[in-house]
């Protein structure tokens, strides 16, 4: 897969810059929130590099389980889903769980435990609409941390029953956490791109029976 790595990215080790004072909240409606860290990890380039790679090198990507992800059987992504005890594809992952985990002990009140992945290959992958419902997530306020790498995509979010999104760029280590009630009362989704748009790779930290 081709990446255009940024000029930043070749000159950076792999690693993460700080959280605290680098944060920025939006409050949502309906008691949702984000969190907005842009550039949160560096060497995103090389990290990608080493992710994209498959077998034993990199990460086992699997196509779309269907009876896992019901509300999202049509759309076309890789995926790997690690749990709480597997070890990570990669020890910065590793890292930016137990620093998210640092930094939202006292809001969140639990760790990060797992680590969802995902592989968007090109502009026609993508994820519609939904909130992260599985578990308690279904009837309780959390937190789903998000890290992109590789090549910016939207990452658009809206109301339930109705109302304006909103849309962000995250590519390139880029953090975005969404809190309170936003996987009940809002949604999310990567709308496929009809420009030719280059891989990038989500890593999604949930706490445990979260999905
Ligand atoms: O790729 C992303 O940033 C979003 C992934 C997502 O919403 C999910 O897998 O539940
Ligand atoms: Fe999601």
């Amino acid at each position: 897969m081709a990446l255009q790595g940024s000029l930043l990215d070749q000159i950076d080790d792999v690693g993460l810059r700080p959280l605290v004072g680098a944060i920025r909240r939006v409050e949502l409606t309906r008691g949702a929130w984000i969190d907005l860290r842009p550039g949160w990890l560096t060497g995103a380039d090389e990290l990608f590099s080493r992710l994209s790679l498959g077998g034993s090198a990199g990460v086992d990507w699997q196509g779309e389980r269907r009876q896992m992800y019901d509300r999202e059987v049509a759309t076309p992504r890789l995926l790997r889903f690690y749990h709480a005890h597997e070890t990570l594809p990669d020890p910065v992952l590793t890292q930016a769980r137990s620093a998210l985990s640092a930094h939202y002990r006292g809001e969140l009140g639990e760790p990060f435990t797992t680590a969802g992945m995902c592989l968007y290959r090109d502009g026609r992958d993508s994820v519609a609409w939904h909130g992260d419902r599985i578990g308690r997530s279904n009837t309780h306020d959390t937190m789903v941390a998000i890290v992109s790498i590789g090549q910016p995509r939207t990452f658009a979010m809206r109301p339930v029953g109705g109302g304006a999104s909103i849309r962000h760029t995250l590519g390139h280590g880029d953090l975005i956490v969404m809190g309170g009630s936003a996987q009940r009362t809002w949604e999310h989704a990567i709308p496929k791109s009809s420009k030719a748009t280059g891989p990038r790779i989500s890593i999604q930290f949930r706490p445990y029976d979260v999905r």
